[in-house]
């Protein structure tokens, strides 16, 4: 371990796990540093092209969100900026309390998308939960809902479970704490944001034991973790854009790219321009959905 006079390295952690687009690393006994890197995922592939500046733009809104949602449950940030954070991560990182991470992915729906459409057009049903006939893509549920999923190893997609699923695996007690925590959490930033012409169609929490306490840990509603649709030109029946990966999307499904997604063949490098204008939707998004100045997060061309 380096000297307390000498700059920490990224080296001299041990790295502990990767996930597609961040990594985590042991400070010490008690302690994490939770990298996010600029790599970006699309059609269940990491792209050979990072956005500048993503891993910066996502850190600073878990930040905003841990701040906001303090006062409904403490989360597992200890220091944003810290001797103890490498330069070479700076901004895109965060010293956090190691926690004993509950073994469900605590998801809050409030549109109808992705596998919980895939599930309800199978079944009527999104985790044991029977909804409505007629609903379609996008479509606003009734109510939001609590949709746990068991994690699913690296790059394979997490498997909707039951509440009973989530009983059996923390307990009655806890699951219903877990529930309500993930329905609170949601309002709120679903009310906040859409005020600020943001939909949070649905989001994933991860929560944590310190000790007897539940904490909210991982990255919290960010464009990795959850699904943002502008409110200008949400219309129900059709997939809607995505906030900050539709130009990249387009480009890969289009005639540009020469890539088709239905084989298993790696996507190509993004041209610049794709790039350039991704890197503007994240920092757009961070700026209107928190009313803070990117410039003003640490990390920047010194
Ligand atoms: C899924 C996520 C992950 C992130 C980055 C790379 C690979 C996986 N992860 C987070 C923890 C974790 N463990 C103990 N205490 C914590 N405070 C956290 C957090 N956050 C374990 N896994």
């Amino acid at each position: 371990m380096a000297g307390s006079a000498q700059a920490v390295q990224l080296t001299d952690y041990r790295h502990l796990a990767s996930g597609k687009v961040r990594e985590l690393y042991e400070v010490d006994d008690e302690l994490l540093l939770l990298v996010a890197t600029d790599r970006i995922s699309a059609y269940d592939h990491v792209l050979p092209t990072g956005i500048p500046d993503k891993g910066r733009v996502l850190t600073a809104m878990s930040v905003f969100w841990f701040e906001l949602l303090a006062d409904l449950v403490p989360g597992h940030v200890v220091a944003t900026e810290d001797r103890r954070i490498p330069a070479s991560v700076r901004g895109r990182a965060l010293l956090v309390r190691r926690l004993d991470m509950v073994p469900v992915e605590c998801v809050a729906r409030g549109y109808l998308t992705g596998s919980g459409l895939a599930d309800y057009r199978s079944t009527g049903a999104v985790c044991g939960i029977t909804l409505p006939p007629g609903l379609d893509e996008a479509d606003r549920l009734p109510e939001p809902l609590f949709t746990p999923a068991a994690k699913a190893e690296l790059g394979a997609h997490d498997e909707n479970i039951g509440y009973d699923d989530v009983v059996a695996t923390v307990g009655a007690e806890r699951a219903q704490q877990l529930r309500d925590l993930t329905l609170a959490l949601y309002a709120r930033a679903a009310e906040h944001a859409a005020g600020r012409g943001v939909l949070v169609a649905d989001t994933k929490f991860e929560f944590g034991l310190d000790g007897h306490r539940m904490v909210l840990g991982d990255e919290v509603l960010t464009p990795d973790s959850s699904r943002f649709w502008p409110v200008d030109g949400y219309r129900p029946g059709r997939v809607q854009p995505s906030y900050d990966k539709q130009y990249v999307r387009d480009w890969l499904t289009g005639p540009d790219s020469g890539w088709d997604r239905r084989t298993d063949a790696p996507p190509p490098p993004l041209p610049a321009e794709v790039v350039d204008a991704t890197r503007r939707r994240y920092v757009q998004a961070y700026e209107l959905v928190t009313g803070r100045r990117f410039d003003d997060w640490p990390g920047g061309d010194a």
